[in-house]
């Protein structure tokens, strides 16, 4: 995997923040990309400028058991509150380790890192399954994240199980009030700030003026993100995550929130690409796959007016 003579190096292993262990990920025209072994947790992701694209809390701990707030937290086998296991589930908060022999699985980047995760005796004690977790964390030329996790059941015991998963990415945006999600009009969602009620969102791009917590259910493969001030657009292609959440937290939640700044609202975006609505069930020997595909590109802003078919059409 390693590039040869002067060129960088595509993969390096080093020590991160607190001597946690991460994977530096480098593709040949500058874009770069950070994961920690704990939680698998990519926690950067820089374009051919350097510009950091991920939001990661100034106040971030990277400190075990508690997650790291900010870059892309894999949230399994449970997203938030839909079960009986710990918020987002444990494998955001597990050691991962380097997936040395993975099956094959094709790519043309030679920018990746393969992680795993099996279960601990401790974590059957709270979910009582077998499984191999596999992700790959890609970075294509010309820069895009490619995130591909891959879930078997390996139960001995004949029995099938279920569960909920999200990318809970962080974006990071110049001004909360001057950024607007398209891909999402007009969908249901439940909305985890009033008991997961079910409503259905308006037919205009989303903008945001408070705190926002929802799941919508069954969206399009593809979602934007446009950064007005940024001239930024974040585009979200998704796969076998038929769901997409949407948080901000804004002021009053952020001020309860010990590993976040107080204004760092303002800079934040959190769309996830999930399965929340229809959980996944897995019989023994049966693999589960959720793939995630970002890239960032230049807004077209012509006149006042965002198209966002242009938008859409031309990333
Ligand atoms: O603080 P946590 O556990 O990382 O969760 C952050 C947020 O994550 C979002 O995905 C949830 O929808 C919110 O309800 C939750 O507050």
């Amino acid at each position: 995997m390693a590039a040869s003579g002067s060129e960088r190096v595509a993969v390096e292993k080093c020590k991160g923040i607190n001597g946690l262990d991460k994977v530096v990920l480098r593709e040949p025209r500058g874009s770069t990309a950070e994961v920690y072994l704990y939680g698998a947790h990519v926690t950067s992701w820089k374009n051919d400028h350097g510009e950091e694209l991920l939001f990661v809390s100034s106040k971030a701990m990277f400190k075990p058991p508690k997650a790291i707030r900010g870059g892309i937290p894999v949230c399994f086998p449970q997203f938030g509150s839909h079960g009986s296991l710990e918020q987002h589930g444990f494998a955001r908060n597990r050691f991962w380790s380097i997936d040395t022999d993975p099956p094959p699985f094709p790519t043309n980047s030679k920018s990746f890192i393969d992680l795993i995760l099996k279960p601990s005796e401790e974590d059957v004690q709270k979910w009582p399954h077998s499984y191999e977790f596999r992700l790959r964390v890609a970075l294509g030329t010309g820069g895009d994240l490619m995130l591909t996790s891959r879930i078997r059941n390996t139960n001995a015991d004949g029995k099938p199980f279920t569960f909920t998963f999200a990318y809970h990415t962080y974006f990071s945006v110049s001004d909360i009030s001057e950024v607007r999600v398209e891909g999402l009009e007009t969908l249901d969602y439940l909305d985890n700030l009033q008991n997961k009620e079910r409503s259905t969102e308006q037919g205009d791009a989303l903008t945001f003026e408070s705190e926002v917590d929802k799941t919508y259910l069954g969206t399009p493969t593809k979602i934007a993100i446009l950064d007005h001030e940024k001239k930024r657009t974040f585009v979200l292609r998704k796969d076998g995550l038929p769901d997409a959440v949407v948080w901000n937290p804004w002021d009053k939640k952020a001020k309860t929130m010990a590993d976040f700044g107080d204004d760092e609202y303002k800079h934040m975006l959190c769309v996830e690409a999930a399965v929340v609505g229809k959980p996944i069930t897995l019989k023994p020997g049966e693999e589960w796959k959720g793939r995630l595909e970002l890239s960032a590109v230049p807004s077209s802003y012509c006149s006042g007016q965002l198209d966002p078919q242009k938008v859409l059409q031309n990333s």
